[in-house]
């Protein structure tokens, strides 16, 4: 079970660049947001690679020395947030396998695969003996069954997977990165001095000083080897469906996903919630950091000032030890508290990217009514989140979703609110113009077969 909604993984790789753990560092900072749980670079020296990896923020598991003992050109790393697999060291990424046969081999993966169970059941007996639980294993084993050339085994691999997947893979001097034919969760690549680097998300280009980067196509293969990049597809693309949560909530506004800036996305939704909705209010408030674009959406589009209504202590961690019973109780709220002087005596228009138990939005209204607001209406910008997700998200069951228990109105009851509106799939899509989304946690719309997870729904 999760408290909140839980971000999931970034992997970033950097091929022909000296020093190329360290600037794998640098990247997976920039994608920290992505997963909190664990952090972990591979690097290649000579056909050898060499992986370190343990729990918590990159900055905790990293230190300068042992960064300097992960030599060579080329390195993969990855940020996790478990889906699929516990949070045991096992299944810690990179996950690498040493075979005086093949060499060694390390993979980095976002997504889940949704065909986990049966293609573990085929690989196991075929003789594959797992090191840990999670489904990004598989992709290595697939890999090592395989036959022919290095590239040859990782593309067919890649075309047994199903579901949700960003993939690096690092062997032989060479690297491999690959994205699921929807496009379910975002890969680029981009050229830095002489090498490239590939990336979840384009903001980690960006610190670096890289604005030029492209999209991974739905489907598509990245080949890095002799130090050059060749791009092909290791199956035909589907219609694409980029996870519609990496827009609302998950991805930094800073980051391009298939040509469609993020902060601009989410202020479309805001300027799409403000259209038509004749409430009477004197300010917009969002919820920081993920509901500030949308805010400031709104506010545009109404004509009503924008105000820092909330603010937020940015070092409660998830391992915060939570309050005690006492502290509580006398209202000490670590996360988030309001800013009396712009909520007083006003009627508030209060944005949150999503609901997914209520705790947040309930917990803001009691807030601001504490601090004197005079009627809060909370508008959410996205749909309401009925369904579980098979692709990467941690919400694996319907009974977590208060959408999925509550009709609209119970849950502005239960939020205390004055007034509640979300947005509808088609909205939300046309917020994203030209990239397609996979909306399917909102209205079941589930592009793949779900195998084993289809017991999940009917349940
Ligand atoms: O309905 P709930 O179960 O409370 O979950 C919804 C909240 O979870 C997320 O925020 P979160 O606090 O996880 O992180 P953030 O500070 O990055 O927005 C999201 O932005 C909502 O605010
Ligand atoms: N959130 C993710 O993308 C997680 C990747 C993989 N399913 C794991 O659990 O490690
Ligand atoms: S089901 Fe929802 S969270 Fe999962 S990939 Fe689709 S849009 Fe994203
Ligand atoms: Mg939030």
């Amino acid at each position: 079970m999760f408290d909140e909604l839980h971000e999931e993984c970034g992997v970033f790789g950097c091929y022909h660049i000296p020093d190329a753990a360290s600037m794998t560092y640098y990247g997976l900072h920039s994608l920290q947001h992505r997963g909190q749980e664990a952090s972990g670079i591979a690097a290649e020296h000579d056909g050898e690679i060499t992986v370190l990896k343990g729990r918590g923020l990159t900055v905790d598991v990293f230190r300068k020395p042992e960064l300097a003992s992960l030599e060579g050109v080329n390195a993969i790393g990855h940020v996790r947030y478990s889906t699929a697999g516990g949070a045991e060291a096992a299944n810690i990424q990179p996950i690498v396998s040493h075979s005086s046969r093949l060499g060694d081999v390390a993979v980095a993966h976002n997504g889940q695969i949704v065909n986990e169970k049966e293609l573990r059941r085929e690989l196991e007996e075929k003789g594959a003996i797992f090191q840990g639980t999670s489904d990004s294993e598989v992709i290595l084993h697939l890999i090592r069954m395989e036959e022919g050339t290095l590239e040859e085994r990782v593309k067919k691999a890649a075309a047994r997977l199903e579901g949700a997947f960003a993939v690096l893979v690092e062997g032989e001097g060479k690297l491999f990165a690959f994205r699921d034919t929807h496009g379910l969760r975002p890969l680029s690549t981009a050229r830095f001095q002489d090498g490239w680097m590939v990336s979840s998300e384009t903001c980690a280009f960006e610190v670096m000083g890289i604005y030029d980067s492209e999209t991974v196509p739905a489907g598509g293969f990245c080949t890095f080897e002799d130090g050059i990049l060749r791009r092909s597809s290791y199956r035909e693309a589907d219609a694409p469906r980029v996870c519609a949560m990496e827009y609302i909530y998950f991805a930094r506004p800073d980051s391009v996903i298939e040509d469609v800036n993020v902060h601009k996305f989410r202020k479309e939704t805001g300027r799409i919630l403000a259209t038509g909705d004749d409430v009477q209010a004197d300010v917009v408030i969002g919820v920081p950091d993920s509901s500030l674009s949308a805010a400031i959406g709104y506010s545009e589009a109404s004509g009503l000032p924008f105000e820092t209504g909330l603010v937020k202590n940015r070092y409660v961690g998830r391992t915060f030890i939570q309050p005690t019973q006492e502290m509580r109780d006398r209202g000490v709220r670590m996360k988030l508290s309001p800013v009396k002087e712009a909520v007083e005596g006003k009627s508030v228009i209060m944005i949150d990217d999503s609901i997914v138990r209520g705790t947040t939005s309930r917990r803001i209204v009691r807030l601001l009514r504490e601090a004197g607001a005079r009627e809060i209406h909370v508008r959410i910008a996205s749909p309401v989140l009925k369904l579980p997700c098979f692709y990467g998200v941690d919400i694996s069951t319907k009974e977590e979703l208060i959408g999925h228990r509550m009709t609209v109105e119970e849950i502005r009851e239960y939020l205390e609110a004055d007034s509640l509106r979300f947005m509808t799939p088609e909205q939300l899509r046309f917020a994203a113009g030209t990239a397609g989304l996979c909306t399917a946690c909102f209205d079941g719309s589930y592009c793949t077969d779900l195998y084993s997870y289809s017991e999940v729904l009917s349940n």
